[in-house]
C-alpha cells in the first residue's frame, strides 16, 4: 500500500540513484467525493505543503539540482511554482531567483515567495515575457538550474496525481485539469500511460483540459482541430495562475488530450468565479479561480451534454483559495455591523 506522504514512494526508481533527496511530504492528497454522491471526485492539491500541485514535481527536480550539484535555481511564474520553487529551494539550501510579471501575482503567492526567502525580479508584462527571460538565462549561464515544467523531472513528480487516483478509485472516464504553461495535463497523462503499459489498467481516462477563455491557445487550438496553437500576446483573465499566452509544453499537452481521445474547452472569468463560490458553498472545498476552472469546465461539459452525470470524472483542483484572498473577498459576502447585544434580531429576522 503506497498511500501516504510524499511523491518519492512512487518515484524510487528516480531516486534510485540520489544521495539526497529534498521533500516536504508533499503528494498524498484528498480525493474528496462530491457530495451528490455521483462517482464525481475532487482531487484537492490545495492539500500539498505550499498550497498547489507544483510541489509534486518541486521535490523531484530540486533533489535533482541538488544531486547535480547546482548552488542557484531560477523560474519564472505565475506564483505557484515560484511558492513551491521557494520552499524547496530554502530546504535544499539553494539560490533562487523567481521572474514574476509585476503586479500579477496573487498576493498569497508573492507573500510566500518572499517568507521562503527567494530574490524576486519582477518584469512588467505577462508571464510570458518572464519565461523566455528565464530560457535565455539558463541558455547563457551553465550555472544556473531552471526549475520551470519545460524541466521534465517536474513532470515525474506531478504524473503521481495518476497513481493516486488509480490506486483510490481505478480508472475515472474523464480527469478535467486546468491548462496554463501545460505540463500538469502531459504529466497526469504521463502516470496513467505507464499504468497502462504496466498492464496495472486496461484503459486511461479522457483529458480535458481547461483554459480561461483570455488565455486559451490550446483549447482554441483543439475546438478549431489546428495543429498548433496560436499564442496569445496579452493573455487576460481572473485566474491568474494560468494568464498565459505561449505555453511551453503546448506539444505535450496537444499529445495527451488526442491520446486519450478527450479534448480542451475555455470557459470565461464569471464561470470561473461562479464555479469557485459553488465549489466552496456547496462541497466546503475552497481552491483559487485558476484550480475551479477544471470545476467550471465539467459543469459546462455536462450543460453541453458531453459528459454524464454518471460518468466517473475526476477535476484537480490545483491550488488552495488563500493563494487568492483578493478572489474570495470579491464573493457575494454576508456581512453585517450589528449590536453584539441583540444578535438574536439577526437570525429571527433571517427566520421569518
Ligand atoms: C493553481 C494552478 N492551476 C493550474 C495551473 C496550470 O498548470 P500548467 O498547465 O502545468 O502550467 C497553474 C500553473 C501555474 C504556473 O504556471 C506557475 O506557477 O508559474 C496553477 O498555479
Amino acid at each position: 500500500n503506497l498511500r501516504g506522504r510524499g511523491v518519492w514512494r512512487y518515484s524510487q526508481a528516480i531516486a534510485g540513484n540520489y544521495k539526497k533527496i529534498i521533500s516536504i511530504n508533499e503528494g498524498g492528497t484528498p480525493l474528496i467525493r462530491t457530495r451528490t454522491g455521483k462517482e464525481v471526485y475532487f482531487k484537492f492539491e490545495g492539500a500539498n505543503p505550499t498550497g498547489s500541485f507544483k510541489d509534486r514535481g518541486m521535490t523531484v527536480a530540486i533533489s535533482s539540482a541538488v544531486n547535480e550539484g547546482y548552488k542557484i535555481v531560477v523560474a519564472a511564474s505565475t506564483g505557484n511554482t515560484a511558492a513551491s520553487a521557494a520552499a524547496y529551494s530554502a530546504r535544499a539550501g539553494l539560490r533562487i531567483y523567481l521572474v514574476l510579471p509585476k503586479d500579477k501575482v496573487a498576493i498569497g503567492k508573492l507573500a510566500q515567495s518572499i517568507l521562503y526567502g527567494a530574490t524576486i525580479l519582477e518584469v512588467e508584462g505577462s508571464f510570458d515575457i518572464g519565461m523566455k527571460a528565464v530560457i535565455k538565462l539558463y541558455k547563457e549561464m551553465g550555472l544556473v538550474y531552471p526549475l520551470n515544467s519545460f524541466n521534465p523531472w517536474r513532470l515525474e513528480g506531478q504524473k503521481t496525481i495518476a497513481y493516486e487516483i488509480t490506486e483510490e478509485i481505478g480508472v475515472p472516464d474523464y480527469v478535467f485539469v486546468p491548462v496554463g504553461n501545460a505540463g500538469n495535463i502531459y504529466a497526469i497523462w504521463k502516470g496513467f500511460s505507464e499504468l497502462m503499459n504496466l498492464g496495472i489498467i486496461d484503459r486511461i481516462p479522457r483529458m480535458v483540459g481547461v483554459q480561461a477563455e483570455g488565455a486559451s491557445p490550446i483549447a482554441k487550438a483543439i475546438i478549431n482541430n489546428q495543429e498548433a496553437p496560436q499564442f496569445v500576446e496579452n493573455p487576460e483573465t481572473i485566474a491568474t495562475a494560468i494568464r498565459i499566452g505561449k505555453p511551453v509544453n503546448w506539444k505535450k499537452a496537444m499529445k495527451a488530450i488526442k491520446e486519450s481521445q478527450g479534448t480542451a474547452i475555455y470557459v470565461n472569468d464569471a464561470e470561473i468565479m461562479e464555479a469557485q463560490r459553488e465549489l466552496a458553498r456547496t462541497e466546503g472545498i475552497g481552491a483559487e479561480p485558476a484550480s475551479v476552472a477544471s470545476f467550471a469546465g465539467y459543469k459546462k461539459a455536462i450543460e453541453q451534454g458531453w459528459v454524464d452525470r454518471d460518468n466517473k470524472v475526476v477535476m484537480i483542483l490545483t491550488g488552495h483559495s488563500l493563494k487568492d484572498p483578493d478572489s474570495m473577498i470579491r464573493s457575494s459576502a454576508r456581512r453585517i455591523v450589528v449590536n453584539p447585544d441583540h444578535l438574536e434580531n439577526i437570525i429571527l429576522g433571517d427566520l421569518n
